[in-house]
């Protein structure tokens, strides 16, 4: 069995690792330091909650104690929560050192962030948004020097989402030497293998888990099979038997949408459920403070967007629900890894409509397992079902009064300004597209009705 002396970790690093209650090596971390600290690229995919972050930490933390100095690191990863978790990690890893950490992300104060960055950290954590804003704007960010860059989740940097960070990632590309070494690591590289591909330099060492299973073996992996109107009661029922039955247990709920997120929490926080939420149009600091909270288990239930899916390592989470079936299999991996980490035990329940059975069946084709059905007692349900969905109604028009739709709007045109288009062209194309969609949906079924009225005159 592989220990950190034989990947070749220096004496300090092993103590500072066993200090943390990390005493042995897990396979990503077994196979892929020895390739970083030969000073190759490296790509590494291994399953949620297995160990990635350590497993470039501990080699960049060793190779700066032999030779500290300016910025040495860059580490791109595609949320603000999780720069702030990668770089607690660094900190608490190369305590030691004395390390040098500076977090660049959106919706904190840019000033002080250039400050910060003028002062050499040894580490920057950035999100790609934010870093870019720094390097168009000023000339004094110095990355030119950097020994190390890092994508973390990084299929998810490279891919064009709803987010699109690939502009600043060539932004920030035209910064850092050529001469460096790349580490790239997610739970789902494989697809994005090629894009991945052309950003590291010399020949990388490749290293993927292999197992039938994408996801770990310590998750109950479950489904309920509902209509959409009796969802919301689903989840009151599954909340409360996990409150009763298990009061020390934490439990994330995804869901699509920032106003369902909203309302979800509402609805929940009346049925007096110590509630919280993580979505994208709170403020900054309302996140991270919200965060803090569900971690420190102040709030044990958590309703977030997919803005937590990838990355956050909260141990005390036993369940993640997914309230609508994600539409990319990729995501439900990350989301239910929010649970079972570093060999926990941990159950997610996906909530299935009739119109989301071709997304399961995606999902189980993917991660190469069967979801099974979670066993409810229907009637316990129904007798909720009135009662759940007036408070929900109720809570939609709390938030209606409120001016949160307005909000989203001005976000949104914001956002569009930002990537240089003109906010009322793009509505009225939208407004076209969605014409034109109407007229083709409207065409089908013009069409259907003629072919099947035609079908039934020929049967007669
Ligand atoms: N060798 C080890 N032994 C025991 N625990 C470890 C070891 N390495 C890391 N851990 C712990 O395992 C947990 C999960 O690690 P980490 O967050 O790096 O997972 P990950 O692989 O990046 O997951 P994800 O794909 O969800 O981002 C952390 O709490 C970390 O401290």
């Amino acid at each position: 069995m592989a220990t950190f002396e034989s990947v070749g970790l220096c004496d300090w690093l092993i103590q500072q690792c066993k200090e943390m209650g990390i005493n042995r090596p897990t396979p990503v971390q077994e196979k892929c330091i020895p390739a970083i600290l030969e000073g190759r690229d490296c790509m590494g995919c291994a399953k949620t909650g297995s160990g990635k972050t350590a497993a470039f930490v501990l080699p960049v933390l060793q190779k700066l104690s032999d030779d500290p100095y300016g910025v040495f690191c860059l580490v791109l990863t595609p949320t603000r929560e999780l720069a702030y978790q990668i770089a607690e990690q660094f900190r608490a890893l190369g305590k030691p050192l004395g390390l040098k950490d500076c977090i660049i992300v959106g919706g904190m104060d840019m000033v002080t962030q250039g400050l910060e960055l003028s002062r050499k950290p040894h580490v920057v954590v950035a999100t790609p948004g934010r870093l870019a804003d720094h390097i168009r704007s000023s000339d004094t960010i110095n990355l030119k020097k950097i020994q190390f860059l890092i994508l973390d989740e990084a299929d998810r940097l490279l891919e064009q989402g709803c987010t699109d960070f690939t502009k600043d990632l060539e932004v920030i590309l035209s910064v850092v030497p050529e001469k460096r070494q790349t580490l790239l690591f997610s739970a789902t590289l494989t697809d994005t293998l090629h894009q991945l591909q052309s950003i590291t330099m010399n020949k990388p060492f490749f290293w993927e888990q292999t197992s039938e299973m994408r996801t770990v073996e310590e998750l109950d992996q479950r489904y309920i099979l509902t209509p959409e109107k009796v969802k919301d009661a689903y989840l009151v029922h599954l909340i409360q038997k996990f409150q009763d039955e298990h009061a020390d247990w934490s439990v994330i709920i995804f869901t699509n949408t920032c106003k369902n997120c909203q309302i979800l929490t509402m609805m929940l926080r009346e049925f007096n459920f110590p509630t919280i939420t993580l979505h994208s149009m709170m403020k900054q600091r309302q996140r991270f403070a919200n965060l803090a909270k569900f971690k420190s288990n102040v709030f044990k239930i958590l309703v977030a967007t997919d803005v937590a899916a990838r990355g956050l390592d909260i141990p005390t989470v036993q369940v993640v629900i997914n309230h609508n079936t994600p539409g990319l299999p990729k995501t439900y991996i990350h989301r239910v890894g929010r649970t079972a980490r570093a060999g926990r035990n941990g159950v997610s329940i996906t909530l299935v409509t009739q119109y989301d059975i071709h997304l399961v069946n995606a999902i189980e084709e993917l991660i190469q397992a069967k979801l099974k059905e979670y066993p409810v007692v229907e009637k316990e349900v129904l007798k909720i079902l009135t009662q759940v969905n007036v408070t929900r109604r109720q809570c939609e028009i709390k938030l209606e009064a409120t001016d949160f739709d307005e909000k989203k709007n001005i976000n949104k045109r914001k956002q569009m300004i930002l990537e240089g288009k003109d906010p009322d062209l793009e509505e009225k194309r939208k407004h076209e597209l969605d014409k034109m969609k109407r007229k083709e949906k409207f065409k089908g079924k013009t069409q259907e009705k003629h072919l099947k009225k035609k079908q039934q005159q020929q049967k007669t």
